[in-house]
């Protein structure tokens, strides 16, 4: 069966880590894989041309795909947009929303070679392998009602932090299943001690745990658990949070493994339709520079081969030629060590697609 992939490279340096992206599946077009991609327009390249984050025909081929790979969205050019519906960021947020694409998936995981490119010393982070799981269609991200309004002559602005059983309970499901399949170690991080929102959460967590038997649960205030991971990171295997929470513990977790440009992840949902991207965002700052750093894209679409379409030695076969490429001494800047060498977007592309080639 062909499988069709849609490509949404976004904005900043979406559009360059996403031209990786497309060179790696036509690879793995001419190593046998049956794909079929498409593209389309998402974030404020799609409002600049059709007034809209999420365009009608980009939803329609989400979801007709089976996979989809974004680069990123957003940018000052758009940060002024008033209508906050018509935001670059509500593209990716609408995606995930109609898609139903609640089971995030964040790997943090150091490459060996990376060691050194670590803010943390070398012993606390070699062999770190921790998989954060984020609920990502619901929360606070979600709730209503929400806005800013005037209330006694001067405004405010409100969020509503919602949470239902049956969503704890699907998302706390993927974690306990995920824990089976790795270290048995499952932390659940929430504000129990301020929220009821969380103290619902804890509680649902606890009531799955006597059907996963052989998996160990935990709780952990997630102000604890900010700072437990980044003094001693290799205490977690899987971590299950919320929307949130989800959202800044796993860019804490990315700098573990040396740079936020090296971390993939995957969202899910039921029938195992996925979209694929990296963690970080557009990077305004080195957009159109050449520098930016397409592992995590690269690294996404392995993800994508493995969770949405089977191709589990396809995947492998692609982190193997990263890990071969960072054998090799190559590095984008944000990765750079002493005594290695400096490369831009376009030659890590090349030497992946190289390695690829020669697995
Ligand atoms: N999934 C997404 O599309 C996504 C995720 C996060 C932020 N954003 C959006 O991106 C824009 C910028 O946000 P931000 O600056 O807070 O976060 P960011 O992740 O874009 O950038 C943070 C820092 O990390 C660096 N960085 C990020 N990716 C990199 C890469 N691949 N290689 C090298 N360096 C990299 C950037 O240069 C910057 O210094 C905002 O509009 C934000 O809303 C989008
Ligand atoms: C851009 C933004 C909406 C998004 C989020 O907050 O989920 C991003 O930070 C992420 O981590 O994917
Ligand atoms: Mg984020």
């Amino acid at each position: 069966m062909t499988h069709k992939v849609l490509l949404l490279p976004g904005d900043g340096i979406g559009p360059e880590i996403a031209a990786q992206a497309a060179r790696l599946l036509k690879a793995c077009q001419e190593a046998g894989l049956d794909i079929e991609v498409d593209e389309g327009l998402v974030g404020g390249s799609a409002y600049d041309v059709h007034g809209e984050p999420l365009p009608a025909e980009t939803l329609e081929k989400a979801k007709a795909a089976s996979a989809i790979l974004l680069g990123a969205v957003g940018g000052p050019k758009w940060d002024k947009i008033e209508d906050l519906s018509k935001r670059p960021e509500k593209g990716l947020l609408g995606l995930r929303k109609n898609l139903g694409l609640f089971g995030n998936l964040r790997p943090a995981m150091l490459y060996p070679q990376l060691a050194s490119a670590s803010s943390l010393k070398p012993e606390l982070v070699a062999g770190l392998d921790i998989m954060i799981v984020r609920e990502l269609t619901g929360g606070i991200y979600f709730g209503q009602p929400r806005g800013i309004e005037v209330r006694n002559g001067e405004r405010v602005g409100f969020n509503t932090y919602i949470y239902s059983e049956s969503e704890i309970e699907r998302i706390g499901r993927v974690a306990f299943e995920m824990a089976q399949k790795r270290g048995k170690k499952l932390c659940s991080v929430d504000k129990a001690n301020v929220l009821e929102v969380t103290i619902l959460w804890r509680e649902v967590m606890e009531r799955l745990a006597p059907e996963y038997p052989d998996v160990e649960l935990s709780h952990m205030y997630v102000d604890n658990a900010a700072m437990q991971l980044v003094r001693s990171p290799k205490q977690f295997d899987v971590v299950v949070t919320g929307n949130m929470f989800g959202d800044i513990l796993s860019d804490a977790a990315a700098m573990l493994t040396g740079s936020i440009g090296m971390l993939p992840s995957a969202s899910l949902n039921e029938s195992g339709q996925g979209m694929y991207e990296p963690c970080h965002g557009s990077a305004p700052d080195i957009a159109g520079q050449n520098v930016a750093n397409p592992l995590a894209m690269m690294l996404s679409v392995a993800m994508m081969l493995r969770y949405s379409l089977g191709e589990n030695a396809m995947a492998e076969r692609i982190e193997a030629a990263v890990g071969s490429v960072l054998d090799d001494g190559l590095r984008t800047a944000d990765i750079a060590s002493e005594g290695m060498q400096t490369i831009g977007t376009d030659a890590m592309g090349d030497a992946v697609l190289a390695a690829f080639a020669k697995q």
